[in-house]
């Protein structure tokens, strides 16, 4: 699992350290640490040529020291100063260990031909946009250079909240102690390049910013069965999916719901779904019964009129309605309104809308307290901001947003849990069906008894590890994703 702190946190747990340590021994601690990967990347790439962009904060003062070690050890090592500030300490270590030190147009020649890029330009302590000169420097960076960022590539929000394409986009990033949301959340994730965390010593008594489940969490969190398991208490699964227009819908939604290992599917429908379900999916049980956990909504069709789609259409309603929980999905969504709001306040919903929908959702249900803000929401809006704008679904609806893209997001209903954020997938898995082959798997993990966080988190990574496996490196179709559940949750639970 990787957790991520916000820089508040971070601050405030420095500070507390920084008290209880000699002076400057937090910083030798990291300084020690970048040194060791800027030195490891070095004797790897055969890189001969160090640049540092220092920037006025401690950030600049980490990449100052570090390249003041490597020039001590026999790098040719340069750092671009902007108007000679820097932090003193650091200065003084460069010039002793003969760093040669430039700004001006010198620098950006330097930079141009530069192996090995540190950038030390911001840190947590960066306000958007990048100080001085060193937006021409970052513009100077050959695309053949090996970028390094400290602690976060310089431009790119610390909090996670606003990518800058003009920022620093790093191949590699050290961060100290603990990764900050910059580093999980989209959009800045992209700018981040490979991480390593290197351990300073900070300890954090507040819940993290962000959680991330990596493999070796999947055998804690997955439903077992054991011997005294039936399939009731295995968690019986409804599913209300498909239509007479998306009737493939219901098909990947079952298949992946069994595929997870769900101990039943009731699967409610309309005539040509429930056929292909029936032909399909021998396990599934058909019509309306005691379930465990509602799926409503893969190809579901709100504004049918015959007779049997209002018949499924009632279903959907009374899951909503019901004590149950519920993951809404696709056509599902059009069913959320103030009503079903209030009627599940106090019950565990999941919402998994793709940006498009999320936008769609925000613009009907608006947001804010009161939903006092009735503006249309754009889907490009929630792609730049994807976190601010799934958190206010989960605040206007009081329940939990999982939010579909090539990372994953869920954002619990309740604003002091940790968002979760799963960057599991390839991006073949961006094909037709993926939506619903994730809902039944996620709507199996709700009928077995987790949460909708742990649900969502965990579904999204399976599905992520299903479709990497089923596919090995070439496309995947939705289908095959869902037959892969079963042997991609056998290698994760293998790795216990
Ligand atoms: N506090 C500590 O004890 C440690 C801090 N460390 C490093 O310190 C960094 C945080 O240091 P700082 O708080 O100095 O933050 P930064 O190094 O990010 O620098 C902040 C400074 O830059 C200025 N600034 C920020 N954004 C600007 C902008 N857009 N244009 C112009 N000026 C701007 C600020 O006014 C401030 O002077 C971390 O990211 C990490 O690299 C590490 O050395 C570990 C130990």
């Amino acid at each position: 699992m990787i957790e991520a702190w916000s820089p508040q946190d971070v601050y405030a747990a420095e500070a507390a350290l920084d008290e209880e340590l000699a002076s400057g021994e937090l910083m030798a601690r990291a300084v020690e640490g970048l040194v060791e990967v800027v030195a490891a990347r070095i004797s790897q790439l055969d890189a001969e040529t160090v640049i540092a962009l220092v920037g006025p904060g401690n950030n600049g003062a980490d990449a100052l020291y570090a390249v003041a070690h490597l020039a001590e050890a026999g790098v040719a090592c340069a750092a671009a100063l902007d108007r000679g500030r820097a932090h003193e300490g650091a200065l003084e270590a460069a010039r002793a260990a003969g760093v040669v030190l430039v700004s001006g147009a010198e620098a950006i020649e330097d930079i141009a031909e530069a192996d090995i890029v540190l950038d030390g330009v911001l840190g947590l302590g960066g306000r958007p946009g990048l100080p001085g000169e060193a937006a021409d420097w970052v513009r100077a960076i050959p695309d053949d250079a090996h970028v390094i960022a400290v602690d976060l590539p310089s431009g790119q929000a610390a909090d996670g909240s606003a990518f800058d394409p003009d920022g620093v986009l790093a191949d590699e990033t050290v961060t100290f102690s603990v990764a900050k949301p910059v580093h999980l959340l989209p959009p800045t994730e992209q700018a981040c390049g490979t991480l390593t965390v290197v351990d300073i010593g900070l300890t954090f008594e507040t819940e993290p910013a962000v959680v991330r489940l990596g493999h070796d969490d999947v055998a804690d969190l997955w439903p077992v069965p054991g011997p005294d398991d039936d399939k009731y208490s295995r968690g019986v699964l409804g599913v209300v999916a498909g239509g007479e227009d998306y009737s493939g819908a219901a098909v990947l939604a079952v298949t992946a719901a069994v595929e997870a290992g769900a101990g039943m599917v009731r699967y409610v429908g309309t005539p040509t779904p429930e056929g292909l379900v029936r032909a399909a999916v021998p396990e599934a049980v058909h019509g309306e019964g005691r379930v465990q956990a509602w799926v409503v909504g893969p190809g579901l069709d709100v504004r049918a009129s015959r007779r049997e789609a209002v018949a499924q259409l009632a279903v959907a309603r009374r899951a909503l309605a019901g004590e149950e929980p519920v993951l809404v999905d696709a056509g599902g969504l059009d069913l959320v309104d103030d009503e079903v709001i209030e009627a599940r306040r106090e019950l565990p919903t999941l919402l998994t809308p793709h940006a498009g929908e999320l936008a769609r959702l925000l613009t009907r249900l608006g947001s804010g307290p009161r939903a006092r803000s009735r503006t249309e929401v754009e889907r490009s809006a929630v792609e730049a901001e994807p976190v601010r704008h799934a958190r206010a679904l989960a605040e206007r609806t009081g329940m939990t947003v999982l939010l579909k893209g090539s990372t994953t997001l869920v954002v619990p209903a309740d604003p002091g849990s940790p968002v979760r954020s799963q960057a599991d997938a390839p991006a073949w898995l961006a094909t037709a069906g993926a939506g619903d082959v994730l809902s039944g798997l996620v709507g199996t993990l709700l009928a077995a008894g987790l949460d909708p966080a742990d649900a969502g988190a965990l579904g999204a990574l399976v599905h992520g590890v299903a479709a990497d496996r089923v596919g090995a490196g070439g496309p995947v179709r939705a289908l095959a994703v869902a037959h892969g559940i079963p042997h991609a949750v056998a290698h994760l639970l293998a790795r216990h």
